[in-house]
């Protein structure tokens, strides 16, 4: 029988949170922060470091513009991501958000952690955003459960090469390691890398079962399958 995962990876948009949490609560709260951030922020070397890179990436365009054109079509830019985290600061530090989980996540989570079973995060959202999200989640606080965090600037999501290196600086071998999303060809890429994968195939989201990888529609159901341990608390929330 094949050993349980040392680690697990999970993707957050349809993995570990509602697609509809992230388009209809997130997004539209960076929408209409946006004028306002760019310009109390205009001084900020970091957001003009950021808007360098939009400028690059959209030459010719004013970088709001571009921006808003980004978000509009759910593009997944590292620049874009970089902002949204700062703006969703705010919000989340306030309490106007808080991080949705599926009820599932977070007992499987803690489960797992106790177990000594590493749990990172891979997310198109920035680091600053994934930590956020975690930090001021539905089910509290988990930060202190997650022992990594990968966004897009550690690579593609799509690409092999961004999950063996997700493994070398985990310092496990890829087949050691479990990737959790929704995204067939995250999966793919993660599965060339040599990681064991699952679709997480969540009703609420409307997510459709790819058939190339194994499927699971919640994180009890991963546990089960890859020999992972149960919860032992009931879902939250
Ligand atoms: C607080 S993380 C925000 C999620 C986000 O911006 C996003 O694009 C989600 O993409 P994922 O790779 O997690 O599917
Ligand atoms: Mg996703």
């Amino acid at each position: 029988m094949t050993s349980p995962p040392r680690a697990v990876v999970c993707d957050i948009e349809g993995t570990t949170s509602a697609i509809a949490f992230v388009k209809e609560t997130l997004f539209p709260f960076a929408e209409r922060a946006l004028d306002g951030f760019l310009r109390d922020r205009a001084d900020d070397p970091e957001v003009s470091a950021i808007l360098g890179e939009v400028r690059v990436l959209a030459p010719g365009r004013e970088p709001a513009e571009a921006l808003r054109g980004w978000m509009a079509g759910d593009e997944k830019v590292t620049p874009l991501k970089a902002l949204q985290g700062m703006i969703w600061r705010q919000g989340f530090e306030s309490g106007a958000i808080r991080g949705h989980l599926w009820p599932d996540v977070a007992p499987c989570l803690r489960a797992w952690a106790r177990a000594g079973i590493a749990l990172r995060i891979y997310s198109s959202g920035s680091v600053e955003a994934q930590r956020l999200l975690f930090g001021h989640s539905e089910a509290g606080d988990l930060t202190p459960i997650l022992s990594g965090f990968d966004d897009t600037r550690t690579g593609p999501k799509r690409e092999a090469t961004s999950y063996a290196a997700i493994a070398a600086s985990a310092g496990l071998a890829p087949g050691e390691m479990l990737f959790l999303s929704d995204v067939a060809e995250e999966l793919d890429a993660a599965a060339a890398a040599g990681m064991r994968v699952c679709q997480l195939v969540r009703a609420a989201d409307g997510t459709v079962a790819s058939e190339r990888h194994p499927a699971c529609a919640t994180f009890p159901e991963v546990a089960a399958r890859f020999g992972l341990p149960a919860p032992d608390e009931p879902p939250s929330g």
